[in-house]
């Protein structure tokens, strides 16, 4: 069987964990429309046995990581970090961009550091469903110059197009080797944290820029009772007007931010869910060690 890590790295929103997702076939990481959304290294393991399409048994290890970007908070540090580090614990990187700020100083100052590493790097050109083909090639044409990567592919992570030609052209860097994990396994991250996730992923939906950055969601209680889960999560912000913000009137707001949470949460365990949502401000939080620790945003 060949066996490996594969890291999936790029600026913020350019659309890794929907590659993440697409690749799986399951979605386990969160996406939104809203830059600097995943905030840990998200594992999903990708086993395979071999059939017409991939004729080799394989399980690989894909990371979607949080978007490298300047960071401002030591949260943000911590982000990149978690993304620079993964570069070289794995057999190869698929380095992803879009077609905004191409080959702009975002994407300059991860080639850089692409070019400091050995490991065999994959370049995506993801969202090319929404690309016109002469944007394409000159971002093709861009990279293709670099000569630093095994191969290009144009891909739509949203609709699955060329994703199986990622997978076998990271297949080919793999090595023999005993699994890892067992077959039926798709993520190690256990389902408070997936539904700590999906709970933040509301909030970002319902927000702009400035909310969803300083909201940390954690879960205080994960009771499975005979037929009904039991989740109380409380929902951290940086100010008090946020905390309004995110009630809404009359607690509307909260309302519909746990009700999207709760069908969600409901189909990824499969059964009835009771879900508790609590706001506070806990100031300052993204450059608290402490909080950052607590929070699960530290190593
Ligand atoms: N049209 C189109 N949109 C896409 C595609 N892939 C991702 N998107 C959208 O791009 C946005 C960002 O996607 P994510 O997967 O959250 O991006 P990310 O790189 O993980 O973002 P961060 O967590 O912020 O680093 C979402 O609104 C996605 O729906 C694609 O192939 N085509």
């Amino acid at each position: 069987m060949k066996t490996g890590f594969v890291g999936i790295v790029g600026r913020p929103n350019v659309g890794k964990s929907t590659l993440l997702n697409a690749i799986l076939g399951e979605k386990i990481a969160i996406t939104t429309d809203k830059p600097q959304t995943t905030r840990n290294a998200i594992r999903g393991i990708y086993t395979h046995y071999a059939d017409d399409n991939i004729n080799e048994d394989t399980q690989m290890v894909f990371i979607d990581t949080p978007g490298i970007h300047k960071p401002r908070t030591k949260l943000g540090k911590y982000m990149t970090d978690s993304a620079v580090n993964t570069f070289k614990e794995v057999e190869a990187v698929i380095f992803i961009v879009d077609d905004r700020l191409s080959a702009g100083p975002g994407d300059k100052y991860i080639v850089d550091m692409l070019n400091e590493v050995t490991t065999p790097k994959i370049l995506v050109i993801n969202k090319i469903d929404k690309m016109e083909p002469d944007v394409f090639e000159k971002i093709y044409n861009e990279y293709d110059q670099l000569e630093i990567f095994e191969n290009i592919f144009g891909v739509s992570a949203k609709e699955g197009i060329n994703v199986h030609d990622v997978i076998k052209c990271a297949l080919g860097f793999m090595e023999e080797g005993p699994m890892f994990f067992p077959d039926d396994m798709v993520t190690e991250h256990p389902e408070r944290f997936i539904v700590s996730e999906i709970i933040r992923e509301k909030i970002l939906m319902y927000f702009q820029e400035e909310v969803p950055h300083g909201v940390a969601v954690e879960i205080e209680q994960f009771k499975e009772e005979s037929s009904i889960t039991k989740i109380s999560a409380v929902i951290y912000c940086e100010k008090k007007s946020h905390k309004g913000m995110i009630i809404g009137k009359g607690g509307r707001k909260l309302k519909g931010i746990g009700k999207s949470a709760r069908e969600e949460i409901e189909a990824l365990l499969g059964e009835k869910v009771f879900l508790e949502l609590w706001v506070k401000v806990k100031e300052n939080w993204r450059d608290s060690d402490i909080a950052l620790s607590n929070f699960g945003y530290k190593e």
